[in-house]
């Protein structure tokens, strides 16, 4: 993978010279300084984007201290010159994602419902005229996908200036009196000499958002409009705020309740599953305080080619011939290779149409990827619709190859490429024989997989064995035949298998998602064209939850009888149950009726199916997990539902799920909540299946 930002790492090691002297250009006589990087960090002093241009230098120390780290990132081709002597020649080396910045809702390569919707939140928040308080805006959605591009151009359309905060990079240090009272004041909140406080970013950020609210900006010469319009733009977040989320959440209440101006904060997702918007922002916290959030997707490949279509005519026109036009395939390839980011769509571009030594690489994977291109469309002539599926399948290790980004598949859409089990058409690629399996083993003959299953796992980011499970829970629906079934149940048996023993888990892990997954799609033979079918989360993870839960309550509930939790949940409990008086807790009584005992009269039930949302990862899984499960954090989870993590019962890794959680589960049809429920108990009690009474030893 070539990233933009390993590349510009790679690129400022080598050429430090050449960063450093237009820096010094006044000395040097150098005449073509290109000031976007100063620039880029715009409006954090009050601007808002003028143009595409090179903007004038900003006066504000953070922006110049600071230069906001996606800026940055755009520099990368300032810092390759082909001659590291001759001076950089008027516009050349600007950056194109700088150079061709959207200007208007017509050029941006966002779809138009967002656009609408954040411009129609702004209309109704950002006039002071129509707003009361203040107002927070949430924009959520994978890196380089336009946010901020949107952001700016709808202000600079509505004519709203946008103030936005940027994280200061050095702290000025702070030096401890001697002086005791000038120490306490130090670290008084109260005391409006408290430098350690005002020194903090989380501080700072505090002190700019109050500002940013009471004070317009400073009207510059030249500049018309209403000034008392603005908003405040937030995409870097101090650090401290991913430490202790609960420091930004008193912010905002705090802001809600004095502020006036409306606030936006920009987040970005990652498809690895670390979400920052879920981290900073969840969910309970957005309805406290009114958050409106709005989520965007990936850039769609249509868009993507219209704004990569004609940064090229424009710099074609610029060049006067002098640059390496890549052709519509290979445009094509620069566009899936990117999953939607128009910044790395961007960079890629120029890159690959730079000429000179540092780029030949990248062209000359250009070049292959026009010849694999105009290759496979010659041999799908005659199967149009094999030719995508086709190009998509072989092509995707030759858009890596010119600084694609690294292609993560959304858990939703890795599943189904193995559920959906897509496969050549019979009379193969081109119309030419494919060579069968000999006649006895015939009956394993399949056509051709057009996805590598070792690959989706990977890009899925989770455990093979945790991918095994999704596919567990869904992949009955996808299949039409009783024999293939068994077959698919004996591959993810076998997969299960290999990966039972926890000594070589780590090692076997792959093999064991290899072959069920591998063994999924083989068994499929069957298949039929399924349509769409919605896919669920694993029922595995509620039942682990529910057994996670009543661990703990058994063991606080139950902690005198110095018990493991298994122990007290095989053993004690169904022994305490068959008591007619054993305690006097109502607590107590209402656990030992939910895990200790079989209901007689009610068979469980099939569980309440979770769905499975297209931006659902299946870390956020395991996240929640550990959130919700307190101490007992599952560090492992294997497809066989080996719960390994758990504190309490690190001495057998090969603990299965207990029945206690089906049992709650069953007697209601669904899953109760976390902890055991009065009602379960009173229904319990109601069917006369067991009589527990109170017993009091004082009588
Ligand atoms: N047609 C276009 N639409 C959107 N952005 C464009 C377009 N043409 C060029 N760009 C540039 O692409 C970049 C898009 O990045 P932007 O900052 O908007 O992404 P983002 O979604 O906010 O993600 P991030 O959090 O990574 O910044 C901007 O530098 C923008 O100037």
């Amino acid at each position: 993978m070539m990233s933009k930002r390993s590349l510009g790492a790679k690129c400022a090691a080598n050429k430090l010279t050449r960063w450093v002297e237009p820096s010094f250009g006044d000395l040097f006589n150098s005449t073509n300084l290109s000031l976007s990087t100063v620039s880029g960090s715009i409006a954090r002093s009050g601007g808002t984007t003028r143009g595409g241009k090179s903007r004038p230098p900003s006066t504000d120390p953070n922006s110049a201290k600071c230069p906001q780290k996606r800026k940055a990132d755009s520099n990368i081709f300032k810092l390759q010159p082909s001659n590291p002597t001759e001076p950089a020649q008027g516009n050349e080396d600007e950056p194109w994602v700088d150079a061709h910045t959207p200007h208007s809702q017509a050029e941006l390569a966002v779809h138009k419902k967002k656009i609408e919707e954040v411009e129609n939140w702004m209309k109704v928040h950002v006039d002071p005229k129509t707003t009361k308080g203040g107002a927070i805006l949430l924009l959520t959605g994978p890196s380089g996908c336009g946010k901020s591009a949107t952001v700016k151009v709808l202000a600079q359309q509505l004519g709203y200036s946008v103030q936005e905060w940027a994280n200061p990079s050095s702290l000025s240090e702070y030096r401890p009196s001697t002086d005791p009272d000038a120490y306490r004041q130090t670290f008084d909140p109260d005391s409006r000499f408290n430098s350690f406080y005002g020194s903090s970013q989380t501080g700072q950020f505090q002190e700019f958002l109050l500002r940013a609210n009471k004070y317009n900006r400073l009207q510059m010469t030249g500049e018309g409009g209403a000034s008392d319009r603005k908003l405040i733009l937030v995409e870097d977040f101090p650090n401290q705020f991913y430490r202790q989320p609960g420091c930004l959440h008193d912010i905002l209440r705090r802001f809600m309740r004095t502020c006036k101006r409306p606030l936006v904060f920009i987040v970005s997702d990652s498809l690895s599953g670390d979400s920052s918007s879920r981290l900073l922002f969840p969910k309970d916290v957005q309805e406290e305080v009114g958050v409106c959030n709005i989520s965007f997707n990936p850039v769609a490949p249509t868009s993507m080619m219209k704004v990569l279509s004609r940064i090229v005519s424009l710099e074609a026109g610029k060049s006067g011939g002098k640059m390496c036009v890549p052709d519509k395939a290979a445009l094509e390839l620069l566009c899936s290779g990117s999953s939607g980011d128009v910044r790395s769509a961007i960079n890629s571009l120029q890159f690959s149409c730079l000429t000179g030594q540092s780029v030949k690489e990248g062209l000359l994977s250009v070049k292959k990827g026009k010849d694999l291109a105009t290759s496979s469309r010659r041999a799908n002539s005659r199967t149009a619709h094999g030719k995508r599926k086709w190009k998509d399948a072989e092509r995707r290790d030759e858009e890596q190859a010119i600084g694609g980004k690294d292609a993560s598949l959304f858990l939703f859409r890795a599943l189904g490429k193995i559920l959906y089990c897509k496969r050549e058409s019979p009379e193969g690629l081109g119309g030419s024989p494919r060579p069968s399996l000999p006649a006895h083993l015939s009956e394993h003959n399949r056509d051709r997989l057009l996805v590598d299953p070792e690959a989706v796992v990977e890009r899925s980011h989770m455990s093979g064995e945790f991918f095994s499970l999704y596919l567990q829970q869904n992949y009955l629906d996808f299949f039409s035949d009783v024999e293939d079934v068994a077959r698919a149940a004996e591959y993810l048996s076998d997969a299960d298998f290999l990966t039972a023993d926890w000594n070589s888990r780590s090692i076997m892990g792959e093999y064991g998602s290899s072959v069920a997954t591998r063994g999924l799609l083989h068994s499929n033979c069957g298949h039929i064209a399924v349509g769409f079918r919605p896919l669920h989360k694993p029922n595995w993870l509620l039942v682990n939850k529910k057994y996670r839960e009543n661990s703990l309550a058994a063991q606080s509930l139950f902690i005198s009888f110095c018990m493991t939790p298994v122990s007290l949940q095989t053993e004690l409990l169904p022994y305490l149950a068959q008591l007619s008086n054993p305690l006097r807790n109502p607590a107590q009584i209402a656990f030992i009726q939910d895990v200790g005992c079989l209901s007689r009269r009610k068979l469980p039930g099939r569980l309440k199916l979770e769905a499975l949302t297209d931006k659902d990862t299946g870390l956020l899984e395991l996240e929640s997990e550990e959130e919700d499960g307190g101490a007992a954090s599952s560090a492992v989870i294997p497809a066989s539902g080996n719960l390994s993590g758990d504190k309490e019962d690190q001495g057998d890794p090969f603990l299965e799920p207990p029945l206690s959680g089906s049992q709650g589960l069953g007697s209601r049809g669904e899953l109760p909540a976390s902890q055991p429920q009065p009602n379960t108990a009173t229904a319990l009690l109601e069917e006369d299946d067991l009589l527990i009474e109170e017993y009091d030893s004082d009588v």
